[in-house]
């Protein structure tokens, strides 16, 4: 279970030098931002370009401090209670950073020990999770000149080495084919069942359909806020449309389209 509560986060952007006479410049990536993702379910957190859901996933995973609020992940701080938090995680992000000259089991493997799990538990994990990703022959290949497929599907498996109670996953779906994407979204369906350990699972996208046929809950995220959040069925009540695309619209740009109508 995630928890997050007033979070906000600004960034200094640098000015030019003093023959450029730009001024430094203050970007609010993240306003007090508020949502709860529960276990056994999946929330997306759906937003337009430069809404906030990096910046947001990035302090959720304790990679940037934020400046005020709080994230609690099972009941711990994520900025007080760092390892106990992070221990009950697992993190995909865009980077997909992998160890070129290790296999794609090699890196699973690596991630468990620095885990603090034992080779032989690591190694045995590497082989379930290569069979849960439909990995076959590529856990054992060197990660050099893998496809963006295969990456994200190593990335993942590193990323759940140690069996994560929540698994945060940030544009997941970026730069994967439609076989692709239809493995991972039955994967993450898997892992959110009871069969699967009922996972909480974040993801961010702004991606409509995607969030649309996969997510239990949705926060719609703009200028750094939470505009607002609920199930689909929920949301299209709420804005009176029966197309999701529309709905998220006349949610998240509310602001933009008051104006542009006389
Ligand atoms: N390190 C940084 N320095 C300066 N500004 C930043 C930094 N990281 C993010 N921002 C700014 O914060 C805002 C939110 O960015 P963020 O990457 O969180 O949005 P996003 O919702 O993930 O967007 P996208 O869907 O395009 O990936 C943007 O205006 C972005 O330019």
């Amino acid at each position: 279970m995630i928890a997050v509560q007033g979070l906000s986060k600004q960034f200094r952007q640098a000015g030019g030098g003093w023959w450029q006479r730009k001024p430094a410049r203050v970007v609010q990536a993240v306003e007090q931002l508020s949502f709860a993702a529960p276990d056994g379910r999946i929330t997306g957190l759906l937003g337009p370009n430069g809404a906030g859901k990096t910046t947001t996933l990035r302090m959720i995973a304790g990679l940037i401090t934020p400046d005020a609020g709080s994230i609690q992940v099972d009941g711990f701080d994520v900025t007080t209670q760092t390892s106990a938090a992070l221990a009950r995680m697992g993190v995909l992000s865009d980077a997909r950073g992998l160890y070129p000259r290790l296999s794609a089991r090699e890196n699973i493997v690596y991630y468990g020990l620095l885990q603090g799990m034992t080779r032989e538990q690591a190694h045995e994990r590497a082989e379930a999770l290569g069979e849960l990703l439909d990995m076959g022959k590529l856990l054992g290949r060197r990660t050099e000149g893998f496809s963006q497929g295969e990456r994200m599907k190593t990335a993942l498996a590193r990323a759940l080495v140690h069996d994560p109670a929540n698994i945060i996953l940030d544009e997941p779906t970026n730069g994967l084919d439609v076989l692709a994407t239809r493995a991972l979204r039955d994967t993450l369906r898997h892992l959110r069942s009871p069969e699967g350990g009922a996972k909480c699972i974040v993801f961010s996208s702004h991606i409509m359909q995607e969030v649309e046929r996969l997510c239990d809950e949705v926060v719609v995220v703009a200028h750094g806020r939470t505009v607002a959040e609920g199930t689909v069925v929920e949301l299209l009540q709420r804005t009176e449309q029966s197309d999701f695309e529309e709905a998220f619209v006349q949610l998240a740009f509310a602001e933009e389209t008051k104006g542009s109508h006389p």
